[in-house]
């Protein structure tokens, strides 16, 4: 039966904060035992030892206004590792040297412990030890085994929020990021519960708390004071905030009744290739189809309360995963090609080739085909993502005390490349290294934009390299194409503002962006 908003009002009101206080109030009390465990634990760790790496003091200020000059500089001159404490952390920075070492030997450095350190989400590891394998998991066999179909399903939505931007913006400046977001999160609504679910609830639903995921991960940590003078303060206030009011009230009060109802109303058979058989969702299987066959009982084929909490935190994940930093880089990308028109042309160009003269449109059935052979528009991405100016990205926890360049370094200690050092390597790039230059991509060096590499870090590297990026190249291609097609983006005085140098992947720049219709140009 499809869920209409009558549904989702009786459901509004179902929800009542009071009934839900013990819930929240057990929630308090697990959140705080594990926040004091971890404070205890961080006491034990780093007694500093006599061939610790050199710890260098950066000011706040060089940190968070120019960090590429500040880190390089002092690798430069204390060589391939040092210590910096930043937001109250000691953290470890390696040159390009060390780079491809740490991030790709996971018996010493995991990926587990330090990427979800960084990002203040370890809570989420502490309870549920497989949540980054499910992760994983789920966007390879739920996203990746089937890309031609999740292209060919979401590229309407693309076209279709363009089409209503521009109709109701009139060629006013448009928030670009907002724009992408909202897209993204539709996309990421149909995909994980199904065409039946999509309505403006649900997708504000799924767009807020990618974003307030993202706000706990500290992505506006670098510029808010308070984050920057209180850290730890800062992450329990925020937590707390993030988890009892944004995720468990706001997504889980709403749409956690939905996906509860679908886990627990019916039983799955547990292999989720039989299900597609039933035509779920017009023949695509949802995200959420997907885990519950994965996680039904073999012999019932129902998913027990405690699978279904999981699947939840599984779904959570994605979303987090997979919105905000995808929107933040097609923001990059649009900017980009609104300063640099002279690419415009061949891009237009190649997407020609696939649109019907009579109709204007592309169809649907040939979409992935045509995203896929987007040679210029590839070049232009990979481009923009190696240049955009990354940082200290991405992250390792070492595994056992060790010795890294002769230097000691203990367990549980958080290694960070400056990965500006390897995308904008001179030996590997050449002299011209820090110039944007889609061409070096076509030809003999042709290299798709989600291929990574030791000298292309923006989606990660070795075996937990981003595993969302062929649909996350794949959706940047379909913003930029739905936009192309009927506009011209441009930027008020062909300039944009980097907001903040320390986290490019996640905060996007700030520009005035118009979209210029094409017929009056
Ligand atoms: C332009 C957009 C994106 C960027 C720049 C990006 C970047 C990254 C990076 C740097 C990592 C860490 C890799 C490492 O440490 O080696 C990562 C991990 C991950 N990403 Fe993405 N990502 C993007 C989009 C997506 C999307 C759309 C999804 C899901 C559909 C996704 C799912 C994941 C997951 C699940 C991980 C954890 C690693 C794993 O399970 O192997 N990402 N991403």
């Amino acid at each position: 039966m499809p869920f209409s908003p009558c549904d989702e009002i009786a459901l509004r009101t179902k929800f009542s904060p009071v009934a839900a206080l013990p819930y929240l109030m057990l929630q308090a009390v697990l959140l705080t035992a594990v926040f004091l465990y971890s404070i205890w634990r961080a006491f034990l760790k780093h007694i500093p030892s006599a061939n610790a790496p050199p710890l260098v003091d950066l000011t706040e200020k060089e940190i968070f206004t120019d960090p590429q000059k500040a880190y390089r500089r002092a690798l430069a001159d204390h060589g391939p590792i040092i210590a910096v404490r930043r937001k109250g952390r000691l953290e470890y920075i390696v040159d390009e040297s060390l780079t491809a070492s740490v991030l790709t030997t996971d018996g010493d450095f995991s990926f587990e412990g330090g990427t979800t350190t960084i990002l203040n989400l370890h809570y989420f590891l502490a309870i549920f030890p497989s949540w980054v394998s499910d992760l994983e998991d789920t966007v390879q066999n739920g996203i990746n085994a089937r890309l031609e179909n999740v292209v060919e399903q979401i590229f309407p939505i693309f076209v279709k929020r363009t089409e209503d931007i521009m109709h109701r913006h009139q060629g006013q400046p448009i928030d670009m990021f907002e724009h992408a977001h909202a897209s993204i999160a539709e996309a990421m609504t149909v995909l994980i519960l199904g065409e039946r679910y999509v309505n403006e609830t649900n997708i504000a639903l799924v767009t807020a708390v990618a974003a307030e995921i993202a706000t706990l991960t500290g992505i506006y940590q670098n510029t808010s004071i308070f984050a920057r003078s209180m850290p730890v303060l800062w992450r329990i206030f925020t937590w707390f905030r993030v988890m009892m009011y944004s995720v468990s009230y706001r997504f889980l009060g709403h749409l956690g009744p939905v996906v509860w109802r679908e886990l627990r109303g019916k039983t799955w058979r547990p292999d989720p290739t039989i299900q597609k058989e039933d035509e779920w969702d017009n023949g695509n299987v949802t995200l959420l189809a997907y885990l519950a066959c994965k996680h039904a009982d073999p012999d019932t084929g129902e998913v027990t309360v405690l699978s279904a909490v999981k699947v939840i935190v599984i779904l959570l994940g994605i979303v987090f995963a997979s919105v905000h930093q995808s929107a933040s880089v097609v923001v990059w990308v649009v900017f980009k090609l609104a300063t640099s028109s002279e690419y415009l042309d061949s891009i237009r160009q190649e997407m020609k080739e696939y649109v019907d003269p009579e109709t204007g449109n592309i169809s649907p059935s040939c979409t992935y085909r045509a995203l896929k052979g987007a040679n210029h528009l590839d070049a232009f991405i990979r481009e923009v993502m190696r240049t955009k100016g990354d940082t200290l990205m991405p992250c390792r926890s070492t595994t056992h005390d060790m010795l890294l360049a002769d230097y000691a370094i203990p367990r549980g200690s958080l290694l960070l490349p400056l990965a500006t050092l390897s995308n904008e390597s001179v030996d590997y790039h050449g002299m011209d290294a820090h110039i944007f230059r889609p061409e070096r991509w076509s030809g003999q060096n042709a290299k798709p934009a989600v291929m990574t590499s030791p000298s292309y870090l923006p989606f990660g590297l070795g075996r937990w390299a981003c595993p969302g990026r062929f649909l996350a190249v794949m959706e940047i291609k379909m913003m930029v194409w739905s936009i192309i097609a009927r506009a011209t983006p441009i930027l008020r005085d062909g300039m944009y503002e980097v907001i903040d140098p320390l986290n490019t992947i996640a905060v996007p720049p700030k520009g005035e962006l118009t979209l210029k219709p094409q017929r009056a140009e």
